[in-house]
């Protein structure tokens, strides 16, 4: 989730597609070939003075947003990432920010992502009995590993399928697909549509979007987007769901790219798999939201155990969810302790949720540091940065605060805190809570 408190001086409010400085207007007539859209100043703090503008080989026509004065249409740059492509369907001066990227200008940063499958040295691709397609380990993969890094191939944001009518998205999606260079036209053609068959192209191409795609809160630090990013990445999109997976997902605003890590040592033969859910969830909950959402009955290992191990389990993550909250509340009346901590790790490991270990580590960190005990705390936050490097990745806001912990746990903002609130001590802005 993103934090929007900052204060602004030239805010876009949703739905404006002026600027802060006159007479900057978008130029958001379909042209044939070239479309070129500005990108307005004042977006996310960047210099109203600098206004680059980017050629998009693709674009579309566009749908007026019915909140709005937005307009909504498909950007496509054949060149990103070394020629591979991207769609964009958005509002121009969204495309336009989002072409300014390090991951656009800086064609080196894409360069090692985006591995064939058919030439990975790490998996292939076979079908798995009830799963349809899936990518298997070819040898042993270990736990921090880096196994699949991809940028994005079509990017929608969220606000598209409020904003205007079903058809008219239909339409753009189908565009942005068929805008893409052939061969990775022809990889996300592909994909799954999920046991739908008899389609047209256009509903299709919305079948396996849906099937496909993630959903990518925006960057944190973007404080002109508030919804969310419907996005497909064809290669990582071949990996099927498991409760407990081996590998977990994370994306960098930067560069356009998620990247997939080992959560722990895969064995050549495995099945390499992600959580399409929020995995500390009960059976009962993750079964009806994986076959609500994406329509199929897990089976997977954690689901279909007897039903006094399930029992056992659902117990456990009912406790993981009590504790939590004790932690988040930086309150006087919170009941936080290391020791709670400690016990929250280890259910996370009976549990093994894997990819929520370095919250685990972090919140005891924090905890141990707030009581005045400098070197488990340090213990702690090297182990949350160590996880929180495969799975949340080194410019998470999380894994940047533990490294300043455990450089000097002493003048952590977090050093002392639980002692000085609980017992009243220092300023009252202590009370500050999440
Ligand atoms: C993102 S795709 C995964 C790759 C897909 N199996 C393929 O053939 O390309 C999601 C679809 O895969 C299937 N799937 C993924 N995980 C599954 C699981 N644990 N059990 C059954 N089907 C699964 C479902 O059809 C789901 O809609």
């Amino acid at each position: 989730g993103g934090h929007y408190d900052q204060p602004q001086t030239c805010r876009f409010s949703s739905g404006d597609d002026s600027t802060c400085l006159a007479g900057q207007s978008l130029l958001l007539t379909p042209q044939p070939d070239i479309l070129v859209a500005d990108y307005p100043c004042g977006i996310n703090g960047t210099d109203c003075n600098y206004v680059p503008k980017h050629k998009w080989t693709h674009s579309s026509p566009c749908f007026k947003s019915t909140e709005s004065d937005d307009k909504f249409c498909v950007f496509t740059d054949t060149n990103f990432a070394n020629g591979r492509g991207a769609s964009f369907v958005m509002s121009g001066r969204r495309a336009a920010y989002l072409a300014t990227n390090p991951g656009f200008v800086e064609p080196d940063l894409t360069k090692d992502t985006n591995q064939d499958i058919e030439t990975s040295a790490l998996y292939r691709m076979k079908e798995f009995p009830g799963k349809g397609m899936g990518l298997e380990a070819k040898k042993h993969i270990r736990r921090g590993d880096l196994i699949m890094a991809n940028t994005v191939s079509l990017m929608i944001d969220y606000r598209v399928f409020d904003e205007i009518t079903k058809e008219d998205y239909m339409q753009l999606q189908v565009a942005a697909v068929d805008n893409l260079p052939a061969p990775h036209r022809a990889a996300v053609l592909e994909l799954s549509t999920h046991h739908a068959t008899n389609l047209s192209h256009i509903e299709k191409i919305d079948k396996l979007t849906a099937t496909n795609a993630f959903d990518i809160a925006p960057d944190a630090d973007d404080e002109d987007q508030d919804h969310s990013f419907f996005v497909v990445f064809p290669e990582i999109a071949r990996m099927n769901h498991d409760c407990r997976p081996n590998a977990d997902y994370y994306y960098d605003h930067a560069t356009l790219t998620q990247y997939i890590h080992a959560l722990r040592d895969i064995m050549p033969g495995e099945e390499i798999t992600l959580s399409y859910i929020n995995p500390a969830m009960t059976r009962a909950d993750r079964m009806r939201r994986l076959k609500r959402i994406w329509g199929f009955d897990c089976a997977c290992h954690l689901c279909t155990q007897a039903q006094k191990s399930a029992d056992a389990s659902d117990k456990r993550i009912e406790q993981i969810k009590g504790l939590y909250w004790e932690f988040r509340n930086k309150k006087q009346d919170s009941r936080a302790t290391p020791q709670m901590a400690e016990l929250l790790i280890s259910l996370y490991e009976q549990e093994r949720l894997g990819g929520s270990m370095y919250e685990g580590y972090a919140l005891a960190a924090l905890e141990y540091n707030g009581v005045g005990d400098p070197w488990t705390a340090t213990k702690f936050a090297r182990l949350a940065i160590e996880y929180g490097l495969t799975t949340v990745g080194d410019k998470d806001a999380d894994v940047k605060d533990m490294l300043q912990l455990a450089e000097d746990p002493w003048s952590h903002w977090s050093w002392m805190q639980r002692t000085k609130t609980r017992m009243g001590w220092g300023k009252k802005e202590d009370d500050d809570s999440d």
